[in-house]
């Protein structure tokens, strides 16, 4: 498998002298194309930090990134993000079409393409009939899918997300989990998920990163031996998801400690 996503020493602090903070510290980790690798780290231990870093939003204090053999510096243009907040990140006054074609619009794709590309993404996302309708219109899951949508039809290189099934309710979150590996099997997408939650990261992932607190590095790199195939009962009924959400739950408690800690324990 070809590397898609080379992160290298990367480390961020905000401000300087005395107020100074390091967010992320000496990230190194790759993500191989075609795999949906999720990141689980305690609350405020810089996921996002790591996420704006990664998608070329701020310039990191040090490290590199790469996407596809080349440094990330700026924002690529073929590279997608979902975030959580979707009333924040749909534009109300547009249609769903609208809001779909929005970035491709900017990418300088053409009329006919734009409007077959937004119609395909919406019906991968299983929305195939609203496109003339607002965002408001739509219950929170459907506006996640349409966001889903918008970045899909981009046709990313790499999808990032960040926490995107955190503001659904439990039903919801668990549609757009089987959605989310249904479409990323189907397209061959790769992607770089973050969430706070154990179990979404064991059910979704091919493969976990499990953060410290901050300043976040990565504690482990775990690979999920569950089925392609994975279904909201069984699955996180069986032996292997119960065994691994142990694992990630110890080492998100071992690792949150700073070396000072376990030292002084
Ligand atoms: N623009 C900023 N300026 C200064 N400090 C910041 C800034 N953004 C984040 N931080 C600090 O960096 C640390 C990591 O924040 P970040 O938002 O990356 O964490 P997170 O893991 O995504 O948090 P959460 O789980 O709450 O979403 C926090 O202590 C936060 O206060």
């Amino acid at each position: 498998m070809a590397t898609m996503l080379e992160v290298s020493g990367l480390y961020h602090r905000y401000g300087g002298g005395e107020n100074a903070h390091l967010a992320v510290n000496d990230l190194t980790f790759t993500v191989e194309t075609g795999q949906l690798a999720c990141i689980v780290g305690p609350s405020g231990c810089g996921k996002s930090t790591m996420l704006r870093c990664i998608s070329g939003l701020i310039k990191p204090s040090g490290g590199e990134v790469s996407l596809h053999g080349d440094r990330v510096d700026g924002v690529p243009k073929d590279l997608a993000v979902v975030f959580q907040d979707y009333s924040r990140s749909l534009f109300p006054w547009l249609t769903v079409r609208q809001n779909v074609e929005f970035p491709l619009r900017w990418h300088g794709i053409g009329k006919d393409e734009r409007r077959e590309r937004a119609q395909e993404a919406l019906e991968w996302v299983n929305l195939p009939n609203v496109a003339n309708k607002y965002p408001w219109q739509l219950s929170g899951g459907m506006q996640q899918r349409v966001s889903i949508a918008r970045a899909l039809a981009r046709r990313p290189a790499l999808l990032l997300m960040d926490e995107p099934f955190a503001s659904v309710d439990a039903q919801t979150r668990f549609e757009l989990e089987d959605l989310l590996r249904k479409v990323q099997s189907a397209h061959g997408s790769t992607i770089l998920l973050v969430t706070h939650d154990i179990d979404e990261s064991v059910y979704l992932g091919d493969r976990v990163l499990v953060l410290s607190k901050s300043p976040a590095t990565i504690v482990a790199d775990l690979t999920v031996d569950l089925p392609a195939e994975r279904d909201q009962i069984t699955t996180r009924e069986s032996a292997e998801f119960v065994s691994l959400r142990a694992e990630v739950a110890r080492l998100l408690q071992s690792g949150a400690k700073t070396p000072a800690e376990v030292g002084g324990s």
